[in-house]
């Protein structure tokens, strides 16, 4: 497959993604995104700043350096990209692209219950079987950073290097996840805010029941190597 081709596949997946932010409620308007790494390339694919959901189109999808510059083509050819700025957050995944060599996708949303957690600054801790199978732990707080440039990649970087949890909550902004590719980063931040809202909910009957580290560790691994077909 030629690189406009992947191109075109990757921007057709991206553009299909965002439907799942709106389908999983993590959304309103359009305050959130879903990137993808174009494989083997300093390339990546992001949705376009302030468009619709509804009016997403795979042609829209912007591709980018990992410096989040748009890029027309190359040598092998021109794959095009529209008149449209790259979302606001361009800069945070395109430096997690650059640090995360691991990383094939990242999306950030404000999903309700996982942003309140945020707004106070606070983990969640891992009191339920489905954390430790998705995140090995509790999903940690990121630093407070301003939007535009690398200061919430540098975050979301630092707070991710470490641990197993494919979410960080940046303080007081909400949810950042990363995945092998797009879609388990959606997967991701489906799964943080279905805890974020369970652990919320059981603590206003009282204080959940921890899980030993050992448990945590074989429901992760369990998980991540058995779990599925
Ligand atoms: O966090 C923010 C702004 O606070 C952003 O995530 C925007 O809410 C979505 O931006 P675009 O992707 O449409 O530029």
């Amino acid at each position: 497959m030629s690189l406009v081709e992947t191109i075109a596949r990757i921007r057709g997946e991206v553009c299909a993604l965002h439907a799942e932010l709106t389908r999983y409620e993590l959304v309103v308007w359009t305050a959130g995104n879903v990137s993808a790494r174009v494989p083997g390339q300093e390339l990546m694919v992001i949705k376009p700043s302030g468009v619709s959901y509804n009016d997403l189109t795979p042609e829209q999808m912007v591709v980018t350096d990992l410096h989040g510059q748009p890029v027309n083509g190359d040598a092998t050819g021109e794959w095009g990209n529209p008149p449209l700025s790259p979302s606001s957050d361009t800069a945070a995944h395109a430096y997690v692209y650059r640090h995360m060599p691991d990383v094939g996708g990242v999306v950030h949303t404000h999903s309700t219950y996982a942003t309140a957690w945020a707004a106070r600054g606070e983990s969640i801790p891992c009191v339920l079987t489905m954390m430790g199978d998705e995140f090995g732990g509790s999903i940690p707080v990121g630093p407070f950073a301003l939007i535009g440039d690398d200061s919430i990649g540098q975050g979301i970087v630092e707070t991710l290097k470490n641990s197993s949890s494919p979410a960080v909550l940046m303080q007081n902004h909400g949810p950042f996840t990363i995945g092998k590719d797009a879609r388990s980063a959606v997967k991701a931040a489906v799964m943080c805010e279905e805890v974020a809202r369970t652990v919320h909910i059981s603590r206003q009957l009282g204080e959940p029941i921890p899980i030993d580290q050992g448990h945590i560790d074989s429901l992760y691994a369990r998980y991540q190597n058995v779990y599925g077909q």
